[in-house]
């Protein structure tokens, strides 16, 4: 008898399936576990004080990113510079400790390697097809990017991973969005995934994990795919994920942590058989017409507050819902914006590119190519490029993209979360708004007072070319060429 079609969220469930338990929830598998600074070190402690050891210390890594300065980390006679802020220290020499001492890999501060761990895993091959991958991180869905069931859990939940290599989990509902025809020109994944937030809104996807479906996603790249899926959080979802395909495998192979020889063939024979069966169903689906996609740029205090860049600030009346209309004069209020005011007349004074949703190198390659031959208008006071990791660095070293955003007037740094989130030294000053590739533009993420407008790498470069929020498909063709 023929086994009922599944999806590839289904099968990757079953397949780590331990032993289902009487109340309905199942103990689960774990196959890869991330591990940074912030959430890792009550867990470590825990373990200690149990006297317990980590259960596959092979199948953890750890990397430092929230907290690290992304300026210079050593000085001229090559010794490591301090970190000035106490809790950011404390918490990163835990990790430095903590990762020996259990015997797990680690990537340090100033290692070749070192980055946003979303953005390691899979540059490292660590993140696979298939695998179960968890961080004590919400944007652990961007590993489901490469096909990956990825999800973030809370610091008890590290403990229990660290511990045991299982979690004890309620299995989620399936979405799913497909999205029909072609991206328009100019229009990126980010754009994509901000207009999908916009649709399903932040509450959309709870209780589900997503699978993205469509013909876009198939022509989309591994890094595209790592950029939608990292958002899914945003959208509510327990995680999202995109079938893997011959893309995701040459993405992959040779990768330091990835399968080799043997291992490697029969793990893309059954990374092949986990696409989604003809005839299974999802319990909510969402069709979204690739057409209705513009560069898309938000203007509020969450992430599915969003319109297309040649829009207008919503009125609050606008919205039918009254809890919707009040969330909406207190985000105007917070953001400094009038109703109706034109997008494209926001005025920006700092620009961040960076981020585990839009740092890898065909994000920076975007913003360049913007940029090439343009600087930043005078009123843009500070415009950032923060890479992904350090192998993203060198990369665009490597293609003379440094050069570029520095004769732009960028600052080119070292790679970490960086102004994504205040925990570092980098922020945007109060009351003064930020073009920034990051994911939340939430009340004071990037600093007190700071007001967030989430675009692409592409619309961050045109913001930071004119110094206000700009449809980077009207910038007029640049002359220059020093590349
Ligand atoms: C600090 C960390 C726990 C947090 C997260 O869970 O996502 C951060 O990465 C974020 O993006 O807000
Ligand atoms: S880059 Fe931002 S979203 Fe990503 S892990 Fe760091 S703080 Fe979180």
């Amino acid at each position: 008898m023929a086994s009922k079609p599944r999806t590839l969220y289904e099968k990757i469930w079953d397949s780590h399936v331990v032993e289902r338990l009487d109340d309905g929830t199942c103990l689960i598998y774990i196959d890869r576990h991330l591990v940074h600074e912030v959430t890792s070190p009550q867990a470590f402690e825990a373990l200690r004080l149990a006297g317990r050891r980590v259960r596959r210390p092979d199948l953890t890594l750890a990397v430092p990113d929230h907290n690290l300065p992304t300026t210079a980390r050593v000085a001229a006679d090559g010794s490591r510079l301090p970190i000035e802020d106490a809790q950011s220290a404390a918490q990163l020499a835990a990790l430095e400790r903590n990762a020996p001492s259990f015997g797990i890999d680690y990537i340090d501060a100033v290692a070749p390697e070192q980055g946003i761990v979303h953005v390691v895993g899979p540059e490292q091959g660590f993140s696979l097809p298939g695998a179960t991958i968890v961080c004590g991180d919400s944007h652990t869905a961007a590993h489901g990017g490469v096909g990956a069931l990825a999800f973030g859990i809370g610091t008890s939940e590290v403990e229990h991973v660290l511990a045991t290599q299982t979690l004890q989990l309620r299995q989620s509902k399936s979405m799913e969005v497909r999205v029909e025809g072609t991206l328009g020109p100019g229009v990126t994944p980010k754009d994509l995934i901000l207009h999908i937030i916009g649709v399903i809104g932040t509450a959309g996807g709870t209780g589900h994990v997503i699978e993205y479906r469509g013909r876009v996603f198939e022509e989309m790249s591994v890094e595209g795919r790592l950029t939608v899926c990292n958002m899914s959080i945003e959208g509510g979802a327990r995680a999202g994920l995109i079938a893997p395909d011959d893309k995701v495998f040459a993405y992959l192979e040779g990768k330091p942590y990835a399968p080799k020889g043997q291992d490697w063939n029969r793990a893309v024979k059954w990374w092949r058989s986990l696409a989604t069966d003809e005839g299974a169903t999802f319990d909510k689906s969402i069709v979204i017409d690739a057409a209705d996609v513009e560069p898309t740029v938000s203007w509020g205090t969450s992430p599915e507050d969003v319109v297309p860049v040649g829009g207008r600030v919503p009125s609050p009346d606008s919205f039918a819902d009254p809890s919707k209309q009040e969330a909406a004069r207190k985000s105007l209020d917070y953001m400094g914006l009038a109703p109706e005011t034109l997008i494209e007349d926001i005025a920006v004074e700092n620009i961040f590119i960076g981020s585990c949703t839009n740092s890898r190198i065909e994000d920076l390659r975007a913003a360049a190519e913007v940029l090439n031959g343009r600087t930043k208008a005078p009123s843009v006071r500070w415009a950032i490029v923060v890479p992904g990791s350090g192998l993203v660095k060198r990369q665009a070293e490597a293609e003379g993209l440094d050069r570029i955003f520095t004769n732009a007037g960028f600052e080119w740094r070292e790679p970490g979360c960086s102004a994504c989130l205040a925990m570092n030294p980098d922020k945007v000053p109060p009351g003064e708004r930020c073009a920034s590739t990051s994911n939340r533009n939430f009340v004071g993420r990037q600093g007190p007072g700071a007001r967030t407008h989430l675009v692409s790498p592409a619309m961050a470069a045109a913001a930071a070319v004119t110094g206000r929020l700009t449809d980077v498909r009207k910038l007029p063709p640049c002359q220059a060429d020093d590349g």
